[in-house]
């Protein structure tokens, strides 16, 4: 597949808009031809529009480029990859299916809509059946896919193997990165030298989004999992990478070296796409790992690391929040899309 396919991001200057402006550079199917962010960015070029914080320079084929208002007439695209304050997205993204853009979106907005796949492709690739669905209700040109909420995202590919078991209840409780607040979401003086234990929405959302994913299609709709999740979110004070202390009840009562053995053999074919880590779960054998500074950036930070599992069943999983869980997660789901020939 040498071909080249248009991509845009539309909130392109933020903390996500950023790592998937990293992700799409250099990468061998998309090209970043459209760059979109409020009136406050539009008419800059990115260099000036963008506060650029990643540990790497911007990349030269987004520099010079003029950043465009979020405005179907004004992008040049194939596919948008949205980075958009949820309530934003709800009226944008709609319209830009509408008038034939192919939507991969990592905002909240549409993650639960009936006909709106939510899907992490290693886990549950074929509810993308859900996109023809979608455009016999709506009789839009183009269609809308999401990925999931980033904590939920870390802990789906852990649970997906946990099936075999006979899933029952979760139990998760979150130290969540400040990165995934955007870049103006938690001041300084509040995280430093501290913990929040709330993050507005997150539980609901950790509660409910896992249970789609899980579920099953049968060429119409989803069935929901029946799965009990209970979840507490808390902020701390760690820059990228989630770390999620998981508690998982199974009927068939597996024992930790089961787990560990279920882990190790979930290796999902998605047919060698781009963006795909070698594993998408890394077993951790030592007593004090995963941990976010050392163990984010595996699988160029598409791996989920997990350790600690013992009886009960409990591990504990950390993941790249703004990867994995959102920019690299988009990426890899429009990458599954082209294969699939729907891009
Ligand atoms: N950070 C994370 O870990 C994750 C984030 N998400 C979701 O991704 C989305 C983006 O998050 P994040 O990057 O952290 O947010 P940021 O606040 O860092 O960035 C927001 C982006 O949207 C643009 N924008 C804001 N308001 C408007 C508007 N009214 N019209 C047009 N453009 C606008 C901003 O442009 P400008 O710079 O010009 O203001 C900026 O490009 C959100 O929906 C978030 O919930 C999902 C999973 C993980
Ligand atoms: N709320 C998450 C990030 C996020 O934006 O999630 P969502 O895409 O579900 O709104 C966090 O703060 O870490």
């Amino acid at each position: 597949m040498s071909e080249s396919i248009k991509a845009g991001v539309l909130g392109a200057t933020g903390a996500v808009g950023q790592r998937f402006i990293q992700a799409l550079e250099n990468h061998p199917w998309f090209e970043v031809t459209s760059l979109a962010a409020s009136e406050r960015s539009a008419g800059k070029t990115y260099g000036k529009a963008a506060n650029w914080r990643l540990e790497s320079n911007i990349p030269d084929n987004v520099r010079d480029m003029e950043v465009v208002p979020v405005d179907p007439k004004k992008v040049d695209a194939d596919v948008v990859f949205s980075a958009l304050p949820s309530d934003y997205a709800k009226t944008v993204e709609a319209e830009f299916a509408k008038e034939g853009f192919a939507v991969a979106s990592n905002a909240s907005a549409f993650r639960t809509a009936e006909d709106v796949p939510l899907v992490v492709p290693e886990v549950n690739a074929d509810h993308l059946g859900l996109i023809d669905v979608q455009q016999d209700n709506r009789g839009w040109d183009g269609y809308i896919v999401t990925n999931p909420n980033c904590s939920t995202i870390i802990m789906v590919p852990t649970l997906k193997p946990l099936m075999q078991f006979g899933l029952e209840a979760v139990q998760v409780a979150t130290m969540q990165a400040v990165s995934g607040a955007g870049y103006n979401g938690v001041s300084s003086m509040a995280i430093l030298d501290n913990i929040v234990p709330y993050i507005g929405g997150e539980e609901e959302k950790m509660e409910t989004e896992p249970l789609k994913l899980l579920g099953e299609f049968d060429g119409s709709e989803i069935t929901f999992a029946d799965i009990d999740i209970s979840a507490s979110c808390n902020r701390v004070p760690v820059m990228d990478g989630h770390t999620e202390s998981i508690w998982a009840k199974m009927a068939d009562k597996p024992s930790p070296e089961q787990v560990k053995e279920a882990f190790l053999n979930f290796k999902p074919d998605l047919g060698d796409l781009p963006t795909e880590p070698e594993e998408v779960i890394i077993v951790r054998e030592e007593a004090d790992r995963p941990q976010p500074r050392l163990d984010r950036n595996m699988g160029n930070g598409m791996s989920v690391s997990v350790g600690r599992i013992r009886e009960g069943i409990r591990y504990t999983a950390m993941g790249h929040n703004t990867i994995r869980g959102a920019a690299g997660a988009s990426v890899l789901n429009a990458e599954l899309l082209h294969k699939m020939g729907k891009l």
